[in-house]
């Protein structure tokens, strides 16, 4: 149904070798040669991987994405990335915020946004995903973390190249999928914090093959951003292709 562009996004995480990601790969353009160009592809893949990509996407229908990006050009920020150094290598998306970057290596909702605000100043279309802890939830407090993320993480953020991600954090790798109903509950209480209505939100955590179609059945998700489940091309390709 989707609201805004579908967009369905693999994030590998710290997963696979350059050799396993061109394996992958192979694999993965088979199954989706006849995917309906309205389905936007991304693999969004550990730096490492990013160049070998890179050159066996050129002109097929797979974007390419990171993980991450600094606010800076340049300069004396080990262990980081800049923006520069992500479009020579063709990458067109980049998560940022994500929880797990939130959780262990103290990621705020200021850092996030100057993220997204560097990726955009690239030309990368950010995936800034918020989401609340099972704690948060059963507190009842999921839809005001929600929107304190948002606000806090998309000022200045020119709404017009942005991607918003909804991954409850208890729903991360656990199996345990938000109910589709409430996931799209959620997403329109994102939306509404928007002034551009049409920004793809996806819905994140335990994405697999037997509740995609029923997850973007749903009125206001306009696709998926995919951990575990993207790792297997088979599994992946069946999510990209859903009913
Ligand atoms: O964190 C996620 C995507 O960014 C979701 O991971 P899983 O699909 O493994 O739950």
């Amino acid at each position: 149904m989707a609201v805004g562009k579908i967009i369905i996004a693999g994030n590998w995480k710290m997963h696979k070798t350059q050799a396993e990601a061109l394996e992958f790969l192979t694999v993965l353009k088979s199954k989706v040669e006849e995917t309906n160009e309205t389905r936007e592809i991304v693999l969004c893949v550990p730096f490492t991987a990013l160049s070998i990509l890179s050159k066996s996407l050129h002109g097929g229908k797979v974007r390419l994405g990171a993980q991450n990006v600094h606010w800076e050009d340049k300069g004396a920020y080990t262990g980081e990335i800049s923006g520069p150094m992500l479009t020579e290598l063709s990458v067109d998306y980049v998560v940022i915020g994500h929880s797990e970057r939130r959780q262990y290596f103290s990621e705020t909702d200021e850092t996030a946004n100057l993220r997204v605000i560097t990726a955009q100043r690239h030309g990368l279309t950010p995936i800034l995903c918020v989401g609340e802890s099972k704690q948060q939830r059963d507190a009842g407090e999921a839809e005001s973390v929600i929107i304190n993320q948002l606000q806090k993480g998309l000022v200045d953020v020119d709404q017009s190249n942005l991607v918003i991600a909804y991954e409850p954090i208890w729903a991360i790798g656990t199996g345990d999928t938000c109910e589709s109903t409430e996931a799209n509950r959620i997403i329109r209480v994102i939306r509404d914090q928007l002034s551009n209505k049409n920004v793809t939100i996806q819905y994140g955590g335990s994405v697999k093959p037997n509740n995609i179609d029923e997850i973007m059945a749903q009125s206001d998700i306009d696709g998926a951003l995919v951990g575990g489940a993207s790792l297997d091309p088979v599994n992946f390709a069946r999510i990209i292709n859903y009913q």
